[in-house]
């Protein structure tokens, strides 16, 4: 049914990239804000090669928890910025003060431009909706119930597991499985009967990790290859397309 195996009962939708055009919006947001702290820490006439909006985002940002994002990019270019505090203002210089700074950046474009989604995978979200399916969203983001409001899609779904709620219940975030686990926990099905929809190689490799009855990667940059590697059972450029298959 609606190409998935046929034992499936929930279906576990991330947002960013997947539902809604925000992966853009994120992605724009790290680049201003990474390439602003290289250019100020570049020393001795050393330059720091900057944010790629490609490869670093899909390696070390995409998918995963704030805070974790900034860490794993500036260890990238072996640069350990001091954690902080989580109340640390914009204007900080720690792993706290960074991530509110992009995040500003991208409340303000979302504020400004408002959100577009992706027709097709709504589409798709309907159809599983028609067919008795249970749905719901599991984003790294702490702006998913702001994205889902914007966009009216926030009735659509049983359960969101968002950033939020990972930061309350001390959910570690993807690439490990807790978020999509805890969800699949509220939901009141096991994982075996549970599909995860993701754009990041991240978000596939915690569905993997879950053992997630399947795992549908999303393909909307050409990044297949490293999304049927990180486990995903199959690869689409849109959740659409599963219409169309048995
Ligand atoms: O900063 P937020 O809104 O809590 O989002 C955290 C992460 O959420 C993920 O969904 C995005 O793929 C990342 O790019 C983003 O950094």
């Amino acid at each position: 049914m609606l190409g998935l195996p046929g034992d499936v009962t929930a279906c576990l939708f991330d947002l960013d990239g997947v539902l809604t055009q925000t992966a853009s919006v994120h992605r724009a947001a790290w680049q201003e804000t990474f390439n602003d702290c290289l250019k100020r820490w570049e020393h001795n006439g050393e330059p720091l090669a900057p944010f790629d909006p490609a490869s670093d985002y899909n390696d070390y940002v995409d998918g995963r928890p704030r805070a974790d994002g900034v860490r794993a990019f500036f260890a990238s270019r072996g640069i350990q910025v001091p954690d902080g505090d989580p109340d640390d203002p914009p204007d900080r210089d720690t792993v706290y003060g960074i991530g509110t700074r992009k995040n500003q950046i991208v409340q303000r474009r979302i504020r400004q431009d408002g959100v577009q989604v992706f027709e097709g995978a709504i589409a798709y979200l309907r159809a599983t909706q028609e067919a008795g399916l249970r749905r719901a969203v599991v984003s790294a983001s702490q702006n998913t119930r702001e994205v889902l409001r914007v966009t009216g899609l926030t009735d659509l779904f049983e359960e969101v597991v968002d950033g939020v709620v990972a930061k309350d219940e001390n959910l570690r975030g993807k690439p490990e499985p807790d978020t999509f686990l805890a969800c699949a926990k509220r939901l009141g099905v096991s994982p075996r009967q549970a599909v995860v929809f993701e754009d990041a190689v991240a978000g596939v490799a915690a569905g993997r990790a879950g053992d997630f009855g399947f795992v549908v990667g999303v393909d909307r940059v050409g990044h297949a290859e490293e999304l049927r590697r990180a486990g995903a059972d199959v690869v689409v450029e849109d959740p659409v397309e599963l219409l169309e298959r048995p």
